[in-house]
């Protein structure tokens, strides 16, 4: 099937590059230009594992092509929109200005019989405004909503092997029939469905809602332990064994109990917020009221560190040397939108402290927001005389550092493990005084 992929970003990219690989002929469309060029290179234009030999492998077979110029794509039969739906800057809603502008870009290139499908996450109501904004100007064509719920750092097995399937069709659908947009999607994903993904065909506000609802499930969830990490620290207890003991439960089940500096990244934060914002505008806030509170407790962690670290170098930051290992959002990424690392080496350094950041993958992307702050490529080279080392963002090399031969670079053995990944025995039996959130 002809495919086009509008948005070549963190999703777009590995959508486009997994619909070749399951045999499709796909044109990914982006407005930025050094971008497509990267892809159509077959580069990945940021790290995401397994992407780069995905690509170099659709590229090469010539199912796979980039282009800047949405006229390019007239021929496809279903066109994914995957653009961006950050937080607008002056509140809390979805800029959906990226969206409007790719679907009024393509509707006067839709074929007939062609069917758009909405993957961007958006707030509840969007998909049937563009249903009509699209019909209006070809009325054979239709508009699905298909949310995707891929993880960085897995985005290609999940995209390839997702957990489910959510199709949100139409009251008309593709020529005034429903069915039609189903079968389309159908054909997209045989192979998906063919393996036993569960498929939910559904209305649109639906599929809209299931997405954002899965992510406030997700960010309510780190925030209900990230509260009992608050508790833990006020009695002195553990909240790591906390989680365990709970999470046997399997009506509750250990998967994203893990408590710490909470939740960033460019969905989590903005997907909830921008959630209460279309509640308040459907006269329903009420309902979301506790998102306010996951919100202002994931908050609440970064300045915790914050403090937390202040109080370990005796009351100030200033002049402390602080090495911080991690600035993506999270491991296996080098995304750092709104992540909590960057955040907490930023305020520290705000506070006066002398900050080294290091990162496996997201340097580069730390170094653009930040230039201020100052980068090693390790984190023996970051810890180099530190007063203080911060763990932010749990990578397998951060995981695995040996405490005896990692103490012999810093000048005081303090280390605050944000993530409550380290054994803090095998930390405090090598001479480091070990402190992590939540944790006695
Ligand atoms: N990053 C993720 O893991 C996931 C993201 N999402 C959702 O997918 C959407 C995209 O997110 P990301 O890929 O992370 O964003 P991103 O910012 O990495 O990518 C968006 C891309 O769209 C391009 N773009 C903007 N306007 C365009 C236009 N008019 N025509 C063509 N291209 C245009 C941008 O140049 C950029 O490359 C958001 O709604 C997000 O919430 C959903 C699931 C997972
Ligand atoms: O809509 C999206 O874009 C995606 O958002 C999240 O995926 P992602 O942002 O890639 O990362 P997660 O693995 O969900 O982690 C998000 C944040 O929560 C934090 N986290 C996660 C789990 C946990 O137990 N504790 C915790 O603090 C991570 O460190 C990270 O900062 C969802 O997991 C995906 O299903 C969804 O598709």
């Amino acid at each position: 099937m002809q495919i086009s992929v509008i948005g070549c970003g963190y999703l777009g990219a590995v959508h486009a590059a997994s619909m070749a690989k399951l045999g499709h002929d796909v044109v990914g469309v982006d407005t930025d230009v050094t971008k497509v060029e990267a892809l159509a290179r077959g580069e990945a234009p940021f790290f995401e594992p397994g992407l780069p030999e995905l690509l170099r492998d659709v590229v090469a077979t010539g199912r796979l092509s980039f282009t800047s110029d949405v006229a390019d794509v007239a021929d496809a039969q279903v066109h994914f929109v995957c653009v961006g739906t950050p937080q607008r800057k002056d509140g809390y809603a979805a800029d959906l200005s990226y969206v409007d502008s790719a679907v009024d870009a393509l509707a006067p290139h839709l074929a007939s019989g062609s069917l758009v499908v909405g993957k961007s996450t958006v707030p509840v109501g969007t998909a049937r405004r563009l249903e009509q904004l699209v019909t209006a100007i070809q009325p054979e064509s239709g508009l699905a909503w298909n949310p995707e719920f891929l993880r960085e750092g897995f985005a290609v097995k999940d995209t390839l092997h997702p957990d489910r399937i959510v199709y949100g069709v139409g009251e008309y659908g593709v020529g005034g029939d429903s069915f039609r947009a189903e079968a389309l999607l159908d054909e997209v994903y045989e192979a998906p469905l063919a393996e036993g993904a569960p498929k939910l065909v559904t209305d649109h506000a639906t599929a809209e809602l299931v997405k954002v609802a899965a992510n406030s499930f997700l960010a309510t969830k780190i925030s209900f332990i990230n509260a009992m990490a608050e508790l833990c620290e006020a009695t002195g207890a553990d909240v790591a064994a906390l989680a365990d003991a709970i999470g046997m439960d399997k009506r509750i089940g250990r998967k994203f109990l893990n408590a710490g500096l909470g939740f960033g990244g460019g969905c989590l934060p903005k997907d909830i917020r921008a959630f209460m914002a279309r509640a308040g505008e459907l006269g329903a806030d009420q309902a979301l009221s506790f998102l306010a509170e996951v919100d202002s407790i994931n908050m609440r962690r970064r300045v915790r560190m914050v403090d937390l670290a202040r109080e370990v170098c005796g009351g100030t930051v200033v002049g402390r040397r602080i090495a911080v290992l991690g600035a993506a959002f999270k491991p296996e990424s080098d995304d750092v939108r709104d992540s909590p690392a960057l955040n907490v080496a930023a305020q520290l350094q705000l506070q006066g402290g002398d900050i080294v950041v290091t990162d496996p993958q997201a340097n580069a992307n730390a170094a653009k927001v930040w230039p201020t702050l100052k980068f090693a490529d390790s984190a023996d080279e970051a810890a180099e005389g530190a007063d203080l080392v911060l763990l932010l963002t749990e990578w397998r090399a951060f995981r695995e550092l040996d405490p005896v031969s990692f103490g012999e670079k810093v000048t005081r053995k303090r280390i605050l493990d944000g993530r409550n990944v380290l054994d803090p025995q095998r930390w405090r039996e090598a001479g480091w005084t070990y402190r992590a959130l939540g944790r006695p």
